[in-house]
């Protein structure tokens, strides 16, 4: 592994699962406090500063204008000075909110996916991929904005505070009155989350659901197309995306039921704050200049009691978020690397004793399989539909862990291997060759990213892929489209097998890697191969008598058993297992 250029996050999830969400997710507030208090403190300043204005109009009008005690020009220009003043304080705070809460969301992406890496097989086999991209974008989207958002909310409720004991002193019977709406405001906002949280949360798994069809039809796009299934799917589409508006219009309604109450409150509170400040001016117990004020206190005011209700709703959805997130944070890696590594040297001898194997959901494949392919040793592993020969490759690799027996390579049980050095070791090429989007130099360096030009030039040379990339216009710098769909099924097979060979590994298992290439270069590549490695042990899945024809032995596979080994020729001399299986599996 090169290192890498970015920044590790700073900080993980605390471990410790019967915590609560916050605390478990306080490490990685914790690493950024330093920002998110600068952020806290320039907006408390910015909100201090606001506070002084209305008073400072109030002071302005009463001496200026109304007692003509003072000159105007001095209040225009401080107010003036303090706005410009918030307005500055307020750009920072914004800025260093932000970045704070993109830095939290850098964190918690690169602790998650981390993590995703580090998952076995058997825990892809069981998670749904829609699920955990919605969980690795939406469900941190909503912890970062509650770690972040929540803190500045708070802050401006706290304002609230300062700004109504500088309206008590002022005149404490109409600060009362002023304040008397926001109760009701902070109760209304509260009650319109709860009602709309659960629509909300409806609409939020209504578009991941539109988005798994869009995902699953566009990934899909050329079997709806070869059944002529558009229709089907566009209605299927319609349908989902018809749920999508049902949830929308509920949340509207919700809306719109609360929100002019809460909207008009306000100015209720000023039509009051005009009534009472208007007879105690009339009655000399007040002044012109503080109903101006309060006016604007009353507006100022209203907003933060407004998002103590949306402080809720963001706190429920985020730990319904983080509990998500959590959830796969804490579910263990089951392969990781042993304790007291061991990294003998490397021969290329394989040996599987008395191996059982069931996968997650139970379907059992290997049932005491006993297998050895010596160093250099090509064999070819035949057998029905289901047999277990995929299942052999996936465990020699490490992939899943064995119920029973063991699986050694060099000797050495693979559990005891770092899992680097293993899968440095064992080569797989699957069937269904996986490419990126990538140039296909980069697709073929991807086990060993600081490969040469020259070396993948051979890899792919040895693989039967030279020339055809040779007659690419951008030749090996050629971006493949996604999973490499712009080549011929062949042509991936041939770049995979490259991509393995470039890590140069002293077991290679080829799990039917050549189904779709003709013959001829199937032949060819096994020749190259031949020359290249002549130490090498190469096990390839077999489905073609050709395939078959280039294996110095043959080892038959049924229900999970290696149940006969031998040269092609002696096997179908004397095991009529052997002349079935070819009979009915085997191509030509
Ligand atoms: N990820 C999986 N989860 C559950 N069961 C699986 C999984 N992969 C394979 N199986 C099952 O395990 C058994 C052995 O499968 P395996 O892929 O090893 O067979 P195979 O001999 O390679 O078959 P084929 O020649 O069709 O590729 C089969 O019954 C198969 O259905």
């Amino acid at each position: 592994m090169t290192d890498s250029p970015r920044r590790a996050p700073r900080a993980g999830i605390h471990p410790d699962s019967s915590k609560s969400w916050l605390r478990r997710a306080w490490p990685i507030v914790r690493a950024h406090r330093i920002l998110l208090i600068s952020s806290l403190t320039l907006s408390f300043i910015g909100l201090v500063v606001q506070v002084q204005i209305p008073d400072l109009v109030r002071i302005a009008l009463d001496r200026a204008l109304v007692d003509r005690t003072d000159g105007l020009t001095g209040y225009v220009w401080l107010i003036a000075g303090l706005a410009v003043a918030q307005g500055v304080i307020n750009f920072l705070a914004r800025l260093y909110l932000l970045r704070t809460a993109y830095e939290m969301e850098y964190d918690l992406r690169n602790v998650i996916f981390t993590h995703l890496m580090r998952m076995s097989y058997a825990f892809y086999d069981r998670v749904q991929s829609g699920e955990l991209i919605s969980r690795a974008t939406s469900d941190i989207r909503a912890v970062q904005m509650y770690l972040a958002f929540g803190p500045s909310i708070l802050v401006q409720c706290t304002i609230a505070a300062i700004a109504f004991a500088l309206m008590l002193s002022i005149n404490a019977p109409l600060a009362v009155v002023a304040m008397l709406t926001m109760p009701v405001i902070a109760v209304l906002g509260v009650r319109m989350r709860r009602a709309s949280f659960p629509v909300s949360w409806l609409i939020q798994a209504r578009l991941a659901g539109v988005a798994t069809v869009v995902d699953e039809n566009i990934q899909g796009v050329r079997i709806v197309k070869a059944f002529a299934g558009e229709q089907r799917q566009v209605d299927l589409l319609a349908a989902s995306a018809d749920r999508v508006r049902w949830a929308y219009t509920e949340d509207a309604g919700v809306r719109s039921r609360w929100l002019p109450v809460m909207d008009n409150l306000p100015r209720l509170g000023l039509a009051m704050v005009l009534l009472v400040g208007g007879l105690m001016v009339l009655d000399g117990d007040a002044t012109v200049g503080t109903i101006v004020a309060f006016n604007s206190y009353v507006l100022m005011l209203q907003p933060p009691f407004r998002m103590l209700g949306m402080i809720i709703m963001m706190g429920q959805r985020a730990a319904a978020s983080a509990q998500r997130i959590y959830d796969i944070l804490d579910t263990p890696a089951d392969i990781v690397d042993p304790a007291d590594p061991a990294t003998p040297a490397p021969r290329g001898d394989v040996r599987f004793e008395d191996v059982r194997f069931a996968y997650p959901d139970g379907t059992v494949a290997l049932q005491g399989l006993d297998l050895h392919v010596a160093p250099g040793e090509t064999i070819a592993l035949v057998g029905a539909t289901g047999s277990g020969k995929s299942t052999v490759a996936r465990l020699a690799a490490r992939f899943y862990d064995t119920a029973g027996g063991r699986v050694l390579i060099d000797g050495v049980d693979v559990r005891d291997y770092p899992l680097t050095t293993l899968r440095d070791r064992v080569g797989i090429v699957p069937d269904e060759p996986f490419l990126f989007s990538m140039s296909l130099h980069d697709n073929i360096a991807f086990g060993h990213p600081t490969a040469s030009r020259d070396q993948v030039v051979a890899a792919a040379r040895a693989a039967g892929a030279r020339g055809f990339i040779q007659e690419l216009p951008a030749g090996y710098d050629t971006v493949v489209g996604e999973r490499g769909y712009t080549l011929s099924g062949g042509q991936r097979q041939r770049v995979a097998i490259a991509r393995a060979l470039l890590v140069n590994p002293p077991v290679l298992i080829l799990d039917d890697a050549t189904s779709a290439i003709d013959v001829r270069v199937e032949h060819e590549i096994h020749e190259a191969l031949r020359d290249l490695m002549r130490d090498r042990t190469t096990v390839v899945v077999a489905h073609r008598l050709a395939t078959i024809g280039l294996a110095d032995r043959v080892v038959l596979i049924e229900n999970g058993r290696a149940v006969a080994s031998g040269t092609h020729t002696d096997l179908l001399a004397t095991e009529p297992r052997y002349a079935r299986v070819l009979a009915s599996e085997v191509t030509a």
